[in-house]
């Protein structure tokens, strides 16, 4: 199975472009939603996470709370480092039992990571990466109008990431993200057509 990997700093598009390649029928692994999964009440990471972090981490019905942890991780580097080594290992586990499990006549799947060159690992799981770009006010812009984060939490988070330039020289490719959500649809149909030929699974 080929593995593509998308990229992209906070609120650059990652989830919406991976909308697009579901509606082309390709699965979409997102690992920001197996963190979700593993931080759910009695999941496995939360046992870790309340070893190390107490009682504060955690909600009345046993699931992570993440306004806390998000709170305290990106205000706290070695807390951030922390949580990375408790998730990281485990949504790796979970993603690579994915890939294993997807059927083999599909052309490629994608693997959505947010971290893909800052942490490494998962790079060992994909054959392609692209990187979802777009300048960094309307990063800024579509969370703050999405989400209840101040543009101070917003920077906060994106300076624990990579910075654009670095990410997108990392990147095989690179989708820009400026213009509108319609946009999106063509560019990735696109992609979709290269990504088939390369992976040479064009029927003829
Ligand atoms: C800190 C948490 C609880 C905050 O949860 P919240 O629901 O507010 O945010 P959500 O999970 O939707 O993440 C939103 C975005 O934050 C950024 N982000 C998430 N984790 C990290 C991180 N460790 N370092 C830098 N940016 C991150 C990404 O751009 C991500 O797309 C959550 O992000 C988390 O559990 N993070 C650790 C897991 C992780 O490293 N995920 C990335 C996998 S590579
Ligand atoms: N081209 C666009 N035009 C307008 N709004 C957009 C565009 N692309 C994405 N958005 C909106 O911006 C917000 C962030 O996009 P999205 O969730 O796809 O980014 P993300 O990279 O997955 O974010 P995060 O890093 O927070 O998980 C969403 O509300 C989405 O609908």
């Amino acid at each position: 199975m080929h593995v593509v990997g998308i990229t992209g700093g906070i609120g650059s598009g990652k989830s919406s472009f991976c909308h697009a390649f579901v509606r082309l029928g390709i699965t979409v692994i997102d690992t920001d939603q197996l963190a979700h999964q593993l931080t759910q009440a009695s999941s496995a990471a939360m046992p870790a996470i309340v070893a190390e972090f107490g009682k504060s981490a955690i909600q009345a019905d046993g699931a992570l709370n993440r306004t806390w942890m998000r709170q305290h991780i990106f205000s706290n580097p070695s807390g951030k480092q922390t949580l990375e080594k408790i998730l990281h290992p485990l949504i790796y586990k979970m993603a690579a039992e994915l890939i294993k499990n997807e059927p083999p006549e599909q052309a490629y799947c994608i693997l959505a990571v947010p971290l893909l060159f800052e942490t490494q690992l998962f790079l060992r799981l994909i054959d392609y990466s692209i990187a979802i770009d777009c300048e960094e006010h309307l990063q800024i812009e579509r969370v703050k109008s999405r989400s209840h984060l101040s543009e101070t939490e917003i920077r906060q988070i994106m300076a624990t990431q990579m910075s654009r330039e670095q990410r997108n020289q990392y990147a095989d490719e690179v989708l820009r993200n400026d213009g509108t959500l319609q946009d999106i649809d063509a560019k990735v149909s696109q992609t979709h057509d290269f990504l088939l030929q390369k992976f040479k699974l064009i029927k003829q």
